[in-house]
């Protein structure tokens, strides 16, 4: 249930049921039905509804919706945005078994409805609104109604999240079969309010024959593959994740990322320190281990150590030369890694530097956890990359050109695999927009890459549970409470409550 489908793939899947035998219009008539369901269970029969119909499908919804709406005893009115001779295929069916009046969406008033259903757009939205059409949406916004989007808000676009031109505002959004990632992806999610997904009759078959390749993070996803300790653990079983340490004046972000890793299950995990700032490390780490690591050189005789399987490269590390070879170093050692901050300001407008780096790995992953800004330094000459269509393709087109996964942040994470296979984050609060807490974040990924977890479900896992974690917290979050919150996240999480 955790497929996200764009609009291509919903055409796709509506197409297979059809042609499985269930008619489009009775497709739409399951639509109009959820709708009208979703009003009827929150206001009294009686209510006002005023429906806005577009010219395609989605207001065919919202004339089955009006239909029945008004055999359920509310006061309907019907406006619609185009001609009514216009409506073609099932919206024509479904206007055709509206027997009240059609008023034109210019004379329609949503300053003097209590609900509005707004089916003026969904999956067809083809380009920015204006005119008529952006008037109407703006006098939706202004209304103070109660707004109930069919599929997705219109001028919201399904696939990306992007706002075209002006998009409604909706208290909740009614789709159908799957989500779509416009409902996960800001600034759309923004928009969408409460979403409920009906079932239309589209079947989980037909969905698995279209390989959906992105899905909402969940743990369902990942669960399975998640590394809990055996009866007869030993730590050196449970992995050894070393995080590189900043200078003297930049250490405290390594030690976060370090207590994140030990937090997140691996069995050892070491601090490896330049040795002017060994003392100032030590001085503040208990079941974190510190070691004296004089750059790269320093790494590789660490790195002999065969038992070290995941490398945090970035938090507080100094952008240049002396990063770079770092990640060089351990690159070459074949370690699992995750590239934050630093690391990856290091390789900027490099993005062939980095896929060199993944090249050089083998089997073992390298996770890249940037924010906007880092990706955007990255990936600056890479057109295909900065300019793909959304951030979810952004994500995908850069774990492509990378080879390696791609964690790129914010209140909507996209995790994306070379491979195609991409998720977006839905759980998590704005308190963690707070210094330190990506730092944790790369610790997570470490810790469960270090138990040898695949690296792009380890990045999800980590996305995850470090969201999870900011959500227990919650007002007044700071980064130190992350790794404190997971044991409790732990415990759930292994427990199956938050499936
Ligand atoms: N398929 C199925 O079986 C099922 C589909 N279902 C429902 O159908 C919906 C998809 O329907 P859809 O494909 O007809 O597209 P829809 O969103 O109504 O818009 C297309 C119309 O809008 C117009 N238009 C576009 N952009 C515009 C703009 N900026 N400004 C102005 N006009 C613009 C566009 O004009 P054109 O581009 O052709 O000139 C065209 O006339 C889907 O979201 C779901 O609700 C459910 O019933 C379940 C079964
Ligand atoms: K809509």
């Amino acid at each position: 249930m955790h497929e996200l489908l764009t609009s291509g793939e919903m055409r796709a899947a509506d197409a297979r049921t059809i042609a499985a035998g269930t008619p489009g219009r009775v497709l739409m008539e399951r639509a109009g039905r959820a709708v009208a369901d979703a009003v009827s269970a929150r206001h009294p029969v009686g209510t006002r509804v005023l429906i806005l119909c577009g010219p395609g499908n989605n207001g065919g919804d919202g004339f089955v919706a009006a239909r029945l709406l008004v055999t359920r005893g509310y006061r309907v009115e019907v406006a619609l945005l185009g001609e009514r001779e216009a409506l073609k295929g099932d919206a024509a069916l479904a206007a055709a078994d509206w027997k009240g009046p059609v008023a034109a969406a210019a004379a329609a008033r949503p300053d003097e409805a209590r609900i509005i259903v707004d089916a003026l757009f969904g999956a067809g939205l083809a380009r920015e609104l204006d005119g008529a059409a952006r008037t109407l949406v703006e006098a939706v916004n202004g209304s103070g109604a109660h707004v109930v989007a069919v599929d997705i808000p219109s001028g919201i676009d399904g696939d990306s999240g992007a706002i075209r031109g002006t998009g409604v505002r909706a208290h909740e959004t009614v789709t159908f079969a799957r989500r779509k990632p416009g409902h996960l992806l800001l600034p759309g999610r923004l928009h969408c309010g409460h979403v409920r997904v009906a079932d239309i009759g589209i079947s989980d078959d037909v969905i698995a024959g279209l390989a959906i390749g992105t899905r909402a993070n969940h743990p369902a996803w990942w669960r399975p593959q998640f590394p809990v300790p055996a009866l007869d653990a030993h730590k050196y079983r449970r992995g050894h994740a070393v995080v590189i340490s900043g200078g003297i004046a930049g250490t405290g972000a390594a030690r976060l990322a370090a207590r994140g890793a030990l937090r997140a299950g691996a069995g050892l995990v070491t601090v490896a320190s330049p040795p002017a700032a060994l003392a100032v490390n030590a001085a503040q780490l208990t079941a974190v281990m510190v070691r004296p690591v004089d750059g790269a050189d320093g790494l590789a005789a660490f790195l002999e150590d065969s038992r070290i399987n995941a490398l945090v490269i970035g938090p507080a590390a100094g952008v240049g030369p002396a990063t770079r070879r770092m990640v060089e170093t351990a690159a070459g050692r074949q370690r699992a890694l995750v590239l934050d901050a630093d690391a990856l300001s290091s390789f900027a407008g490099d993005a062939e530097g980095l896929r060199g780096i993944a090249g050089a790995m083998g089997r073992s992953g390298v996770i890249l956890t940037p924010h906007e800004g880092e990706f955007a330094r990255i990936f600056k000459d890479q057109s295909d990359v900065v300019n793909a269509p959304s951030k979810l393709e952004r994500a995908r087109a850069a774990a492509a050109a990378t080879g390696a996964v791609i964690v790129l942040k914010g209140p909507d994470t996209v995790i994306a695999a070379p491979d195609g296979r991409a998720a977006i984050n839905e759980n998590g609060t704005p308190w963690l927009a707070t210094a330190g807490a990506g730092d944790v974040l790369a610790g997570i990924a470490a810790g469960l890459l270090a138990q040898a977890m695949p690296p792009f479900l380890a990045a999800c896992a980590a996305v995850w549970l470090h969201a999870a974690a900011g959500e227990r917290v919650g007002p007044g979050l700071i980064a130190e409470d992350l790794p404190e919150a997971l044991p409790a996240v732990l415990r759930d999480l292994l427990a199956g409550i938050d499936e």
